[in-house]
């Protein structure tokens, strides 16, 4: 196995996915790029191909056409290689109910080789962080949805992955857990990971990621630092605008940059004159 992970790698290199449900595209040609220190928001309507994204990059189903690159390593092609520097947390938090907690963080820390000591410390910060700690040794299957989504959160931090994948994290967490989760993307960008998550939260994007993409009916129709994308609206008036204009170009082939990930352009105004 050779990780290239070059300098300027990026964590996630999408170049030009695409990905089909029998005859119906649901998602076209889309390339972005997610550098260390991200937190990437992925925004869209229901149906518009965030899960398919997420689930390609994650490695859960495969690719139509183009690429996915996690530090160098071709996920499709290397698909061991690639998980092993990923952690993915899915919009259902489905975990083995006959396990109990601390069992089923176990069972991921040896599969991610993460030292004894180091995860007995991460394990314990992170319950206490997610007040999960006095039930890590209660079934899993006696847990609330929120209580299966916090597990599944320390399980996916435990082997400090490059990249960390998220769909939709913040639905079903109580106001702590949340917060806690928002500052944990954080310290986990800050240390030279990339964090990518789903949200229709516009708010919590708006405010945690410096970088956003903008997908309809399985194209992007804007990427890039948040602040260029917005503009000098909210984030909620350039979705609305984008979204909801039959006139703009969602097939021009011109979504962002695969290296750079830079916006269509600077400002709500500028994205609509994108013709
Ligand atoms: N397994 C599948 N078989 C057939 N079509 C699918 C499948 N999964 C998703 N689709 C279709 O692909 C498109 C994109 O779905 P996807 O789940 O990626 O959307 P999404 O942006 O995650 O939506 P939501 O915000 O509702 O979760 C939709 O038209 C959906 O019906």
């Amino acid at each position: 196995m050779t990780i290239q992970n070059a300098p300027e790698a990026p964590i996630l290199a999408i170049d030009h996915y695409q990905k089909r449900y029998g005859e119906t595209v649901a998602v076209r040609d889309i390339s972005l790029a997610v550098e260390p220190g991200d937190i990437y928001g992925f925004i869209g309507h229901n149906g518009a191909g965030k899960t398919t994204l997420i689930r390609s990059i994650v490695g859960v189903q495969g690719i139509d056409g183009g690429s996915i690159r996690v530090c160098g390593i071709d996920v499709a092609r290397d698909p061991v290689a690639a998980k092993r520097l990923i952690a993915y947390v899915p919009d259902n938090p489905d975990v083995y109910e006959f396990m109990t907690g601390i069992q089923y963080l176990t069972y991921l820390a040896d599969i991610f080789q993460v030292p004894a000591d180091v995860r007995t410390e991460r394990i314990t910060e992170l319950a206490e962080r997610l007040e999960l700690m006095g039930a890590l040794g209660d079934a899993v299957g006696s847990y609330s949805h929120g209580m299966r989504q916090k597990l599944v959160l320390i399980g996916a931090l435990l082997h400090e992955p490059r990249l960390l994948v998220l769909d939709e994290p913040f639905v079903g967490l109580d106001p702590v857990a949340s917060h806690e989760l928002k500052l944990m993307l954080g310290e986990l960008a800050s240390r030279g990971s990339a964090v990518f998550f789903s949200s229709h939260v516009l708010e919590v994007v708006e405010k945690l990621c410096n970088k956003v993409a903008i997908i309809r009916g399985g194209e992007l129709l804007a990427a890039g630092p948040t602040e260029q994308v917005r503009g000098d609206e909210s984030l909620e008036a350039v979705f609305l605008d984008l979204v909801e204009d039959p006139e703009h170009p969602s097939n021009d082939g011109q979504a962002a940059h695969p290296t750079t990930g830079n916006a269509r352009s600077n400002g709500r105004s500028h994205l609509k004159g994108m013709k």
